[in-house]
């Protein structure tokens, strides 16, 4: 099936009929089967699916971190297939915006220098009214001056989140943002990532195992065996565990 949103909205990313082929002969693994989904702006969109079946295959090729075999994609107006390095490097700096499960800080840096690393990499300035928003929101007013290894797990990824939405990027795509938090830190990361949908238009897709996180989430999209098998709008934990539990007959009613 086809995951696309409603004509006259504006998808922030879309994926046509995407094929990713790893390897050859014998070792070749088809992760992506001609996926096409659309993810709507000011949107909070999760891709759920069983281990191995192709979530961050297919975040990985909309973000432009990996190159399809088939297909095309676009973030906002930009053809993402067929940019060049330069390209590519540039979309990742000026459009797009990464969460992921090891928080990926740097050490040395404080958390203040951390959020703003992206933005003194492309030589850019924060606005300053948004930047004190970021910081409000995630909490980390008394915290700018510490470095990683002095936060807590849920705060580290607290300031990768902040890192993520100081740029104001078209897309945050998040890899399991929550997969190394205990709940608690988990639920505010959530709340937190769904905030900054609700209140300031972030673009969100996130990959997660978890029904609970993608309970938070707009819509989940489901994918099996590399092909997109179901989606939900306004999901519950109870409607994405029932979901995960039948996607083996999903998936074959899909063949
Ligand atoms: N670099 C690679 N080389 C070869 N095969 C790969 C590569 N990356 C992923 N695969 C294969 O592609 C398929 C999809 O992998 P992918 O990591 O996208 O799944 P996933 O749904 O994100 O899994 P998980 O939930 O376990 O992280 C798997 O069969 C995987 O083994």
């Amino acid at each position: 099936m086809t995951a696309t949103i409603d004509q006259n909205t504006q998808a922030a990313a879309r994926a046509s009929d995407v094929w990713k082929v790893y390897g050859s002969g014998e070792a070749q693994v088809i992760a992506l089967r001609g996926v096409t989904a659309e993810f709507e702006q000011s949107r909070y969109t999760a891709i759920m699916g069983p281990s191995g079946s192709g979530k961050s295959t297919l975040m990985h090729c909309l973000a432009g971190l990996d190159s399809v075999t088939r297909g095309t994609i676009h973030i906002g107006n930009t053809t993402v297939t067929g940019l060049n390095d330069n390209g590519l490097t540039k979309l990742r700096r000026d459009k797009v915006g990464f969460i992921f499960q090891q928080f990926n800080l740097l050490p040395t840096l404080t958390a203040e220098e951390n959020i703003l690393l992206p933005l003194s990499i492309a030589g850019r300035k924060p606005d300053p009214d948004w930047y004190q928003t970021v910081i409000k929101t995630v909490g980390l007013a008394d915290r700018l001056h510490h470095r990683p290894n002095q936060l807590s797990g849920g705060q580290q990824q607290r300031v990768a989140c902040a890192r993520a939405l100081v740029a104001r990027p078209d897309v945050i795509f998040a890899d399991e943002p929550t997969g190394n938090l205990d709940s608690r830190a988990g639920a505010e990361v959530l709340t937190f990532l769904r905030d900054s949908v609700r209140n300031h238009h972030q673009t969100i897709v996130m990959v997660t195992h978890d029904p609970v996180a993608a309970s938070y989430a707009d819509r989940v999209i489901f994918l099996a065996d590399g092909a997109i098998v179901s989606e939900l709008f306004e999901p519950t934990p109870e409607t994405v565990l029932d979901t995960m539990k039948r996607i083996d007959v999903l998936a074959e009613a899909e063949n």
